[in-house]
């Protein structure tokens, strides 16, 4: 194919801007799939995104396109997400482009996700092409959004396209834009190959599909590959273009081309995100700038309600780990909750999606624990520490210093709710870095906040108290000395390990407090008396005490009825099946939730 006709795009956005509404528009207008194929945001293909309407992972098409100049196109869109916690596959993605169309809402304007995503796109050395969406809305304000672009981004906006998605107003703008402001790629198919994997995923009949862009050289299949970071050997098996809603095989891709590789790879790991390809026999000397391992930020202990269903809670593990190479989990067992898994994510986003998928495709009912960050500790002998789970957080005696995450977090917002933002993160142990006014009525407020106060509820704090106007952007700059301690919660006389968490000192009474009260209200009265404690290193600093007495459920129902004392007596029992016998305690599963959403 040759490159002077070829067009590698992403579509940026922040989220519900429309770059889904716009990619489905894009899809039409080439004919890529029939009309009556057509559902609506073919590229967001798993169930969960069509739901939440979010684009999770990044997907890529090859479309045709006949432009106004009389020739045929062939346009690369690779598809990409907008949240935060997947970054590194949003840079991964735009590696794999020349250019990038960046749509903004022109109702919205830019929002944190804009400009975090156009940097990106910069850092990449990408064409930046802007798009203002939503016009057919009356609220948009097309000529002061462009302003905005132009003032704050640095970006000509004057003639950007104004279009709607939704009603397909102007989307040829957009395509005769691609074609003319993003430049061709370039690189030699005679060099050694320098493929870019931007997205793989499992397939269970031909193993992992890797989504390649071929940077130099050419590959066939029966070309034995070497995967550069990773180190591992494969034969290509197959290798062709991404149509819409197929793969279509091809005898070579060479360089400029995006496409995808099957090689009876068994898992994603041997094909990462960010890894270069190249060939066995003729390897390139140096891989592509940028690889990095993902790190999971988060982790949280996973269990099955049901301690039976462990194995099965394993393998739904294993399965959603051979399409997601950034979750990982290994087995832990608490005296409270029995057999799990540690897992690790990304970001709080990524633990509900995985949680999620969890219940709703496996089938399992799931306890799991209050996420934490990884903490960096330094015992008195010396000894370095990564702790990512509280149980394994060391005697208050031993440690010399402990260092938490901290994040440099950016939030857009009207300038009316400057106050309320503020306040919420100074409570957060933020430290305020500066403020800049976007425009009369908007400003980017900056500051620093710990990890481990954004990952428990910052989102929907900062939302509530914005009506929903702030958006957030964050990104990890490093570790800093806290005051931390480790706060239990015991039940009975008895530590429940799997409530117990690393805190900040200063935070650790009121949320103490908060913990044994709710516990109170969620743990139904037993047989006995139960002390409900919360303690910092033995030391008791809240408490609350559930009465006994025995719920009769059979009390209200008079007379000889025996059906309906059975179904009642049956109905304790399911309720029971979600209890846990914490020791001498059961504990219902509500409970768990419950102390981890703190604020509802
Ligand atoms: N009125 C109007 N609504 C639009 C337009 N384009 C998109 N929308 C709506 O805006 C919402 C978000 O659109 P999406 O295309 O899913 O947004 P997105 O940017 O892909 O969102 P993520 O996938 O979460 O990043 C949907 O409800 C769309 O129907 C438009 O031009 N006009």
């Amino acid at each position: 194919m040759e490159q002077s006709k070829i067009r590698n795009f992403s579509i940026i956005a922040h989220i519900d801007h429309g770059k889904s509404t716009l990619a489905d528009r894009i899809l039409e207008q080439t004919e890529a799939v029939a009309k009556r194929d057509m559902e609506d945001q073919i590229l967001d293909n798993m169930d969960l995104e069509r739901e939440r309407g979010i684009t999770i992972k990044a997907h890529a098409v090859t479309l045709v396109y006949r432009a106004n100049d009389g020739e045929a196109y062939t346009f690369n869109l690779i598809d990409t997400p907008g949240h935060v916690d997947f970054n590194y596959e949003v840079s991964r993605s735009l590696a794999a482009c020349e250019g990038a169309v960046l749509v903004v809402d022109a109702s919205q304007g830019i929002e944190a996700q804009t400009l975090a995503n156009t940097y990106l796109a910069v850092d990449a050395g990408l064409e930046v092409v802007p798009v203002l969406n939503k016009i057919d809305l009356i609220s948009a304000d097309p000529d002061k959004v462009a302003a905005e672009i132009e003032d704050v981004i640095g970006i000509p906006a004057e003639d950007a396209p104004r279009i709607s998605a939704k009603t397909g107003l102007n989307i040829k703008a957009v395509m005769e834009k691609i074609v003319t402001d993003i430049p061709a790629p370039q690189g030699d198919p005679d060099m050694p190959l320098r493929a870019l994997i931007f997205d793989s995923y499992y397939d269970a009949y031909r193993g992992v599909i890797a989504y390649v862009r071929i940077k130099e050289g050419t590959v066939h299949p029966g070309d034995t590959i070497r995967m550069m970071a990773v180190g591992s050997e494969f034969t290509v098996v197959e290798c062709g273009i991404l149509r819409a809603t197929s793969l279509e095989p091809a005898k070579s891709l060479s360089a400029g081309e995006v496409g995808y590789i099957t090689a009876s790879i068994k898992n994603v790991r041997e094909a990462r995100v960010g890894d270069t390809i190249t060939l066995a026999d003729r390897p390139a000397a140096e891989p592509l700038p940028g690889y990095r391992a993902v790190q999971p930020m988060v982790f949280c202990g996973v269990y099955p309600a049901d301690g039976a269903h462990y194995a099965d809670l394993r393998d739904a593990l294993e399965k959603l780990q051979l399409n997601d190479a950034a979750l990982t989990f290994e087995p832990e067992t608490s005296v409270a909750l029995g057999f799990g898994f540690r897992c690790g994510f990304l970001g709080l986003l990524h633990m509900e999606i995985i949680q999620e998928r969890l219940e709703r495709e496996y089938n399992l009912d799931l306890i799991t624990t209050a996420p934490s960050v990884v903490y960096h500790i330094t015992k008195t002998d010396g000894t370095k520490l990564s702790i990512d789970n509280p149980t394994n957080y060391p005697d208050p005696s031993h440690i010399a210093l402990a260092e938490e995450p901290i994040a440099n977090a950016h939030i857009y917002s009207p300038t009316e709710f400057v106050g309320n933002i503020m306040e919420l993160c100074q409570d957060r142990r933020g430290i305020f870095k500066d403020m800049k006014y976007i425009d009369t009525d908007r400003v980017d407020i900056h500051y620093e906040l710990p990890l481990n106060e954004i990952i428990y509820d910052f989102f929907d704090a900062l939302k509530s108290r914005t009506r929903g106007y702030a958006s957030f952007d964050y990104e990890l700059i490093g570790y800093r000395k806290s005051e931390l301690v480790k706060l239990d919660i015991m039940l009975n006389g008895e530590v429940v390990d799997a409530l117990s968490f690393i805190i900040h000192a200063e935070k650790a009474y009121p949320r103490a407090r908060k913990m044994v009260e709710k516990l109170k209200e969620k743990i139904p009265r037993q047989l006995f008396e139960v002390p409900v404690q919360a303690c910092i290193g033995g030391k008791i600093i809240a408490r609350e005490t559930v009465k006994a007495m025995r719920k009769d459920v059979l009390a209200k129902c008079y007379g000889g009825d025996i059906t309906r004392k059975k179904k009642l007596l049956e109905k304790q029992k399911e309720g029971k099946k979600r209890m846990r016998q914490l020791g001498t305690v059961e504990v219902p599963q509500e409970a768990f939730m419950a102390v981890l959403k703190l604020d509802e």
